[in-house]
């Protein structure tokens, strides 16, 4: 029997109690299992033809695995050797013992638990366990068949089918008198999961056996993670506050001084070998070694090394050699040539975006610098030390959480453990994954003990934030990028794991879910499982559906439906998509990549096809201008969407928007349009497309082109359904039906996160009426658009100068005065970073009309050549620059008025003074000072442009407002600076 494995075949239940009994075996002088903990470790379990479940206590063992039949194949070898050392200098031996002595072990180990110390004169040697005294150990035979099944069939070495709690029962059954149940303590700690953790110190052995047992219950336990409930712990948890719920899975030895005993059979137990010596200091913290665990029954080899299933697919198909590793040929390269060439740096640095595989290739740099293969092809996954490795035994590579290293003292610890701990292995490796997480100084520590490093021990960091690295870190570093995956490449991948896991597909689909991977495979391999999940066919409907996103001939017809002014057919498609499933957000980003590839069809074939979808015929200049219009208008939209509540609506004034440059169908016609629009040195120079949209939705109010009239026939629906909602929004109903009836919105002009709405009423006393109700109002619109607000309340004359029931469409709105509402954390933000907005969030205050200042200009024959496209009468209003109507100018004859009156209110002709003109008579360039304005950057500038005089222009100050009569919308410009152009503007009416 000697040199031969001692296994007997054993009910699962026979185990669990042999189990229970080691872990009663707890020194109770110390509440260690310490003595005893090689009698965990070596527990090797197999099952065996029969149903039912080898347990081998072995001897400390040369160890291989039996490729063929994918086992540990342990050869048996007498260990006449000191195992342990126990706190009272006595030694324990174990090996074989008889069946007799081994039932007075463990009836001495009752005995232990009922007082004495069992151990204390222990001496167990040349015994054999077999299966006799186990019986006679176990209280219920009957339950091992229940318990126990053949899972050699199935190709797993190791996995209990018997539920944890019928498992329980069985070990119940041997409860000790003073110990409680497992059961107890697994309710205990599901209950008292944190206080668990600090029992787990003080009883740490007891928790450990309690751990194996536990796991032997659950059907996913692995053998390997049986046996590795033990050695898996290469990091010592005492007195750590750290200590995670991930260690009291994995490292339920707690075996503390199993890492400094003396190292012993150095050779052929390198597993152990590994243990004696703390790689990490406590608390370092060791991650995600059970998933990498979970992830190896896959190895390229195929020796299924773990029973375990992984959890995703993501974790099956975790590369495990550089060639599994997708797109990364060049690192993959780069790595394995410095390794053949023997030049390892000691700090790497891999960092790239997510999912492409820099973690992984991280593992598998580390497990090739250890491999003692003599192939090029590293890591092998045959050799002793890929064994250790990806059966998560080895500590020679450790996996650390860069948050738990976070301290200085910490990272130096982890730098001289790794230096003492160097062994036979050639590297010790560090791999620290998210490293951007470390602070200044857990790096500068790094980097001063850098040099010193042993050459034998290599850190590898990966960051998918390389900026957020110290440069000198950086700088120091061999660095690797790992570029995203090509999308090729990725839907190669993506079918691969089809074909393997039997999933039916569509070629179309993965290409699909390749493109909107946005190169991370791992993203992608998540999606795919998704998909699985659902059970059918992958498919680009089924695709289409989880994404949430819209087919490509939905889109086109969209596209096509808005770039053609349909207006009706736009609003009524784009309303279904939302209401369906489609998401605002990614329906204006599919139409957006629609768009470009559009545009990119110039150069490449496949895409030209797409402006011809959309346009119905051969692509002009003017369709791409159009395109190229549409795109930026989009992108504008979907910033805009990130802030709005009401993304509907707001997609939907996009659409209407599309076609508003250009319009293929009417182009000079729409060019009209544009060039009423186009702004001149001094006008208007925002350069936001949505705002251009806005311009251009209140300038085609006013234009008489068949195509303005159907993009206005849009617009004004939505303008009307702005206000419905935000008349819908007020509590009060009369408030409610008074907006509804006696007014309306005009325009709302979009500025920087801002909606400036023009609201108009048909009578001075609405007018009135609005003004006290403003507060009200502006927070309906805010609501309603999901922007800061500043709504402008104009009264609405009709076409002889009076007030009137009810606006005639495409006449003139005159502003009165204007509020804004901003919500508070935006208002900070926009001033912090604009300046000039500072000015505007200075008018959160009520704001009135202070002054009317009212000044002839009928020898300005351009105000009226211009004023006749919107109307024959015209009203201008100045405004500070905190948006208050400082003066208005009714540019007709009939309400010429005389220079006495803007005298009257401290306003002053720049000119009259010194050139002896009468004020009044000189309305080119006109001076208004704001009554009792006391700072003079308020001082208002109104200037005429009028191109027959250039010399009337006055030098700009830099805060001036600036009118435009040339124009025929009226614009107010403020903060012009003095190249004449404007850093700002607020549009006064429409
Ligand atoms: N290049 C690749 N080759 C093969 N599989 C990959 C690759 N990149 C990612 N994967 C898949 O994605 C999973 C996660 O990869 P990994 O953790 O290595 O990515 P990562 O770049 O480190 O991501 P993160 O920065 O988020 O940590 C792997 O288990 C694998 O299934
Ligand atoms: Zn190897």
């Amino acid at each position: 029997m000697d040199g031969r494995r001692h296994s007997v075949d054993v009910p699962i239940s026979r185990a669990l109690v042999a189990l229970r009994r080691v872990r009663s075996l707890r020194d109770p002088s110390t509440n260690s299992l310490s003595k005893f903990s090689p009698l965990v470790e070596n527990l090797n379990w197999e099952t065996n033809s029969n149903n039912a479940i080898t347990l081998g206590f072995e001897n400390k063992t040369k160890e291989f695995v039996n490729v063929e039949t994918g086992m540990f194949d342990i050869e048996n070898r007498r260990l006449d050797d000191e195992r342990d050392r126990h706190g009272n200098g006595q030694q324990l031996y174990y090996s074989r013992k008889s069946n007799a002595e081994l039932v007075s072990h463990e009836d001495s180990c009752q005995d232990g638990n009922k007082g004495s110390d069992p151990f204390r004169n222990m001496h167990v040697e040349g015994s054999t366990i077999g299966q006799p005294s186990l019986e006679m150990l176990c209280a219920n035979k009957s339950l091992s068949e229940r318990y126990c099944s053949n899972h050699r069939d199935k190709g797993l070495e190791l996995a209990c089918v018997a539920s944890s709690t019928d498992c329980l029962e069985g070990v119940g059954s041997c409860n000790e008198p003073n110990e409680g149940s497992i059961h107890d303590e697994m309710l205990y700690r599901n209950r008292y999961s944190k206080k668990y953790q600090n029992r787990k110190q003080s009883r740490s052995c007891r928790s450990a056996a309690g751990d194996v047992l536990s796991r032997v219950g659950s059907p996913s336990l692995s053998m390997s993670d049986a046996l590795l409930g033990g050695s898996s712990c290469g990091i010592s948890l005492n007195g750590d506050e750290d200590a995670d719920a991930l260690h009291s899975r994995q490292c339920g030895c707690g075996i503390g001084h199993c890492w400094s005993r003396p190292p012993r059979l150095r050779e052929s137990n390198h597993h152990l070998d590994a243990e004696d010596q703390p790689f990490l200091p406590a608390g370092a913290g060791e991650a995600h070694t059970s998933e990498w665990r979970r992830g190896c029954n896959h190895m390229n080899n195929g020796v299924t090394l773990y029973s375990e299933s992984p959890r995703s697919l993501s974790q099956k198909f975790r590369p495990k050699s550089f060639s599994d590793l997708v797109g990364q040929n060049l690192v993959a390269r780069s790595l394995l040539s410095s390794i053949s060439n023997g030049r390892i740096s000691s700090f790497y640095l891999f960092h790239g975006p997510r999912g492409t595989g820099k973690t992984s290739a991280a593992k598998i740099f580390a497990a090739a610098l250890n491999c003692l293969s003599p192939d090029t092809a590293k890591p092998c996954g045959h050799c002793r030390e890929c064994f250790l490795f990806f059966s998560g035994k080895g500590s020679n590579v450790k996996e650390v959480d860069s948050l738990k290293v976070n301290k200085t003292q910490r990272i130096r610890a982890i730098i001289k453990n790794a230096e003492n701990s160097v062994s036979s292995s050639p590297f010790k490796v560090l791999i620290i994954d998210e490293c951007h997480l470390l602070r200044e100084d857990t790096w500068a520590t790094f980097l001063n003990n850098l040099e010193d490093i042993s050459c034998r021990v290599v850190f590898i960091m990966v960051t998918p934030d390389l900026h957020k690295l110290p440069r000198s870190a950086v700088s120091r570093s061999q660095r690797y990028h790992f570029p995203k995956i090509k999308e090729a490449d990725v839907a190669g991948r993506l079918g691969k794991i089809c074909l393997e896991e039997g999933f039916d597909f569509d070629q179309d689909a993965l290409d699909y879910i390749a493109t909107k991977s946005n190169g991370s495979l791992r993203d992608a391999e998540m999606m795919l499982e998704q998909l699985s999940l659902i059970g059918k066919k992958i498919t680009m409907t089924l695709v289409y559906e989880l994404m949430g996103v819209v087919s490509d001939d939905e889109l086109f017809d969209l596209l096509h439906l808005a770039l053609s002014s349909n207006t009706p057919e736009t609003v009524k498609r784009a309303r279904e998509l939302m209401r369906s499933r489609i998401d605002p957000l990614h329906l204006v980003s599919q139409l957006a990549n629609i768009i470009m590839d559009g545009l990119a069809g110039k150069c490449q074939e496949e895409a030209s096809e797409i402006p011809r979808r959309l346009f119905g015929r051969s692509t002009s200049e003017a369709d791409m201008q159009q395109l190229s219009h549409a795109l930026k208008i989009l992108s504008e939209t979907e910033k805009q969407l990130r802030m709005s509540k009401n993304q509907t609506t707001w997609l939907t004034v996009a659409l209407l928007q599309l076609s508003s440059v250009g319009s293929s169908l009417d182009s000079n016609e729409s060019r009209l349009c544009i060039k009423t629009m186009q702004p001149r040195d001094g006008d208007f120079c925002s350069t936001s497309s949505t705002t251009e949209s806005l311009k251009h939705l209140v300038t085609c109010a006013r234009d008489s082109s068949e195509s303005c009239k159907m993009g206005m026939q849009g617009r004004e629906q939505t303008l009307e359904s702005v206000w419905k909602t935000a008349a819908g929004i007020c509590e009060s109903s009369s408030l409610k039906s008074f907006l509804q009836k006696r007014g309306k919105l005009l325009s709302i002009n979009l500025r920087q996160g801002l909606a400036v709405a023009e609201l108009g009423f048909y009578h001075s006393k609405y007018v009135s009426k609005a003004e006290k109700k403003w507060k009200v109002i502006a927070g309906a619109l805010q609501n309603a658009l999901g922007y800061n607000v500043e709504i402008r309340i104009n009264l609405i004359l009709d076409s002889a100068g009076k007030e009137h029931a009810k606006v005639k469409k495409g006449y003139f709105s005159f502003s009165s005065c204007s509020r804004r509402l901003h919500r508070r954390s935006q208002s900070t933000t926009e001033c912090e970073s604009d300046p000039s907005e500072k000015l505007d969030s200075i008018s959160t205050k009520p704001l009135t009309v202070d002054k009317y200042v009212e000044t002839g200009s009928s020898e300005s024959g351009s105000h009226n050549s211009h004023a006749c496209c919107i109307g024959k009468e015209l009203v201008r209003t100045i405004r500070n620059t905190d948006g208050n109507a400082l003066s208005i100018a009714l540019m007709t004859p009939k309400h010429q008025l005389g220079a006495d009156k803007y005298r009257n209110c401290g306003c002053q002709d720049l000119f009259a003074p010194e050139q002896g003109k009468q004020p009044g008579c000189f309305p080119r360039t006109l001076k208004f000072q704001k009554a009792n304005a006391s700072n003079t950057s308020e001082t208002i500038f109104w200037r005429t442009c009028l191109e027959n005089n250039p010399a009337s222009a006055v030098p700009h100050p830099v805060t001036q407002t600036h009118f435009c009569p040339s124009d025929p919308v009226v614009s107010c410009c403020r903060s012009v600076n003095l190249n004449n152009s404007c850093r700002n503007h607020v549009r006064l009416g429409s």
